[in-house]
């Protein structure tokens, strides 16, 4: 299987952003995207999730094997920690997402793969660190079961281990055969 992005614009009142972006995803291969700070690299996940802002136009394709995409079949773990349901706790979010793609969620199995301890099912966003935040909304991406999964600046926040931790569940699940896409600002030098 592959996921192509082909000539994607994401349109504003203030003009287009990204411009003209194309990738492309085979089935079990992990594909970073880097660019600067503004470059709209979320805004490319948030497309293929089908979670673009409701103010924004998008054109170009985004196609599955030639065929346009059920965003459905992409999970997204969003760059923004305020994606996290503030009035719910970390297991009712993540049965959440496995509910609406008709699975169960085993959510302290999947919050000890990324080195969470099963106590953390319990707390509340407020409750979480920011590297906390972000392992779960990773987890509750992989919860949908989607077989791409897009994770932007799934890095930032944790820890070093907890971020080594993170890339190996993402290279486990690619070689498992999911197709990954992962995002990555470029740190501009000078
Ligand atoms: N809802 C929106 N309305 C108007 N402009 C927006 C909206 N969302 C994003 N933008 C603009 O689109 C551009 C790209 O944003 P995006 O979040 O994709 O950048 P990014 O490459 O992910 O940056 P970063 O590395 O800082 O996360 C920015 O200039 C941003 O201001
Ligand atoms: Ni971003």
């Amino acid at each position: 299987m592959s996921l192509k992005v082909e000539d994607l614009s994401v349109r504003f009142l203030t003009g287009p952003v990204p411009e003209g972006a194309s990738l492309s995803v085979q089935f079990g291969e992990i594909v970073g995207l880097t660019g600067n700070s503004g470059a709209g690299k979320s805004l490319v996940a948030k497309a293929l999730a089908g979670a673009l802002p409701p103010n924004a136009t998008r054109t170009g394709k985004i196609t599955i094997d030639g065929a346009p995409v059920d965003p459905r079949r992409i999970a997204l773990a969003p760059q923004r920690l305020d994606a996290l349901d503030l009035l719910a706790q970390v297991s009712r979010q993540n049965q959440r997402f496995a509910r609406l793609a008709g699975r169960s969620a085993n959510v302290s199995g999947a919050l000890a793969g990324v080195g969470l301890p099963a106590e953390t099912t319990r707390l509340y966003p407020h409750e979480l660190s920011g590297g906390m935040a972000r392992c779960v909304l990773l987890v509750t991406a992989l919860a949908t079961g989607a077989d791409w999964i897009v994770a932007d600046e799934p890095t930032v926040g944790p820890d070093e281990a907890t971020a080594g931790r993170i890339l190996s569940l993402l290279a486990d699940l690619s070689i498992g055969g999911r197709g990954v896409n992962f995002f990555r600002m470029t740190l501009s030098v000078w």
